[in-house]
C-alpha cells in the first residue's frame, strides 16, 4: 500500500482506532521512505519525508497518537547528517514504536484486567484494543464477565467490538448509545480507550464517553481509561486545544433525507471530552495512575516537560507536528 493509499484509509476511516492509525502511519513512513531514490542529499530526503508525514498528519485530527508517533519517528531523522543515517534512523525508529505500540497494549492488558474482579459486568463504548485487551485478558485469566457493549452511531464500531466479545465467547449485551444511563444499574465498571489525554488529565475520546462516565459517577461506578503514553498530549502543557474532529453531516442523516429539511442542521462531532473528575485510572504501559498525574507522563515517559516545550515549540508552534 502507497502513502497516499493509507492516508486515505485512516481519512475513510477504514484504518482507525487511535493506535492503529498510529502503527499504519509510521508503517507507512518507513515503506515510503524505500520508494525514494537515493540521491546522497540528507536534505532532500528529509523534505519529502515532511512531506510525506505532513500528509499524514492531515488526515484526522484528534488522536494525539498519530502526531506523537510521527514525532517520535521523525525527531532524529531531522538532525541527520547523511541520507544514509536518515533512512537507518527512520527505519530503526518506525520500527521501535510499532514493536513498543503492541507491547504497550499487552501490558495495559494485564494491568488492566487485574482491576476486573471476577464476576464484573463491564460496559465498554467504541471499539478500542487498549480496552478490549483488558476485558480479553480477564477472560483468559478465567473470570466469569459479562460486557455492556454501545452501538456508538453513527459508525456503529460496536459491531466489531461486540463480534470479538463474541468470538472469545464472552456474554454481551448490545445496547444503543441512549440505554446507558438505564443500564448502568447493571452494569459494575466502564472501560473505555482515549485519543488524546490532556494535561489536566481531561480524556478525549468517541464521542457519547464523557455521558457514560456522568452515569458512571451518579451510579457510584468506576471509570477506567486504558491508553498508551502515546496518546498523553504534550502541547496542551503550553495551553493547546485538542481539536474535535467533526465529520460530514450525511454519516448522520442521509442527503435525500436532509434535502427535504431545509431549517434542519446536523453536527457530526465524532469525539468528547471527558474531565478528570469522571474518571478514576489511566492505566498506561508505564502504570495505572489517577488523572491528575498526566503531567508525569508527559515529563518523565515522553520526555516533554514545560521548559522543553518551552524551549523547543513556543513561537514556533506549527499546530500540528506535536499536538
Ligand atoms: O474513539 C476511539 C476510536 O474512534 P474512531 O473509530 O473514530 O477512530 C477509540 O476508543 C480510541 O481511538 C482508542 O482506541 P485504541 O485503544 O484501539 O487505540
Amino acid at each position: 500500500m502507497t502513502l497516499l493509499q493509507t492516508a486515505e484509509q485512516i481519512q475513510t476511516m477504514q484504518i482507525r482506532g487511535a493506535g492503529k492509525i498510529a502503527r499504519e502511519a509510521v508503517s507507512a513512513l518507513r515503506d515510503h521512505a524505500e520508494t525514494l531514490p537515493h540521491t546522497g542529499d540528507a536534505s532532500l530526503f528529509i523534505r519529502e519525508m515532511e512531506h510525506a508525514a505532513g500528509i499524514l498528519l492531515a488526515t484526522r485530527p484528534t488522536a494525539v497518537s498519530l502526531p506523537n508517533a510521527i514525532q517520535m519517528v521523525m525527531r532524529d531523522v531531522r538532525t541527520a547528517r547523511t541520507e544514509d543515517a536518515a533512512r537507518r534512523i527512520l527505519r530503526e525508529k518506525a520500527d521501535a514504536f510499532i514493536w513498543s505500540s503492541r507491547t504497550a497494549i499487552d501490558r495495559i492488558a494485564a494491568m488492566g484486567a487485574n482491576h476486573i474482579p471476577d464476576g464484573s459486568v463491564i460496559m465498554t463504548h467504541c471499539n478500542s484494543k487498549a480496552a478490549l485487551g483488558c476485558i480479553l485478558e480477564a477472560k483468559r485469566q478465567g473470570k466469569d464477565i459479562e460486557v455492556y457493549a454501545t452501538e456508538v452511531r453513527p459508525w456503529n464500531q460496536g459491531r466489531l467490538t461486540i463480534k470479538t466479545l463474541n468470538d472469545n465467547e464472552i456474554p454481551t449485551t448490545y445496547i444503543v448509545d441512549s440505554a446507558v444511563r438505564s443500564m448502568m444499574k447493571d452494569v459494575d465498571l466502564v472501560i473505555v480507550g482515549a485519543d488524546a489525554i490532556t494535561v489536566n488529565g481531561a480524556v478525549v475520546n468517541k464521542i457519547g464517553t464523557s455521558q457514560i462516565a456522568l452515569c458512571a459517577s451518579e451510579a457510584r461506578k468506576n471509570v477506567i481509561v486504558t491508553a498508551e503514553t502515546y496518546k498523553f498530549a504534550p502541547r496542551t502543557i503550553l495551553g493547546e486545544l485538542i481539536q474535535i474532529e467533526e465529520r460530514a453531516q450525511n454519516e448522520v442523516l442521509p442527503d435525500d433525507i436532509a434535502a427535504g429539511l431545509p431549517y434542519v442542521r446536523v453536527k457530526n462531532p465524532v469525539f468528547d471530552v471527558t474531565p478528570a473528575e469522571y474518571i478514576d485510572m489511566i492505566i498506561t504501559e508505564a502504570g495505572a495512575l489517577p488523572p491528575h498525574l498526566a503531567y508525569t507522563i508527559m515529563r518523565e515517559y515522553l520526555g516533554w516537560g514545560f521548559d522543553e516545550l518551552q524551549n523547543q515549540f513556543l513561537g514556533t508552534l506549527t499546530g500540528s507536528e506535536f499536538r
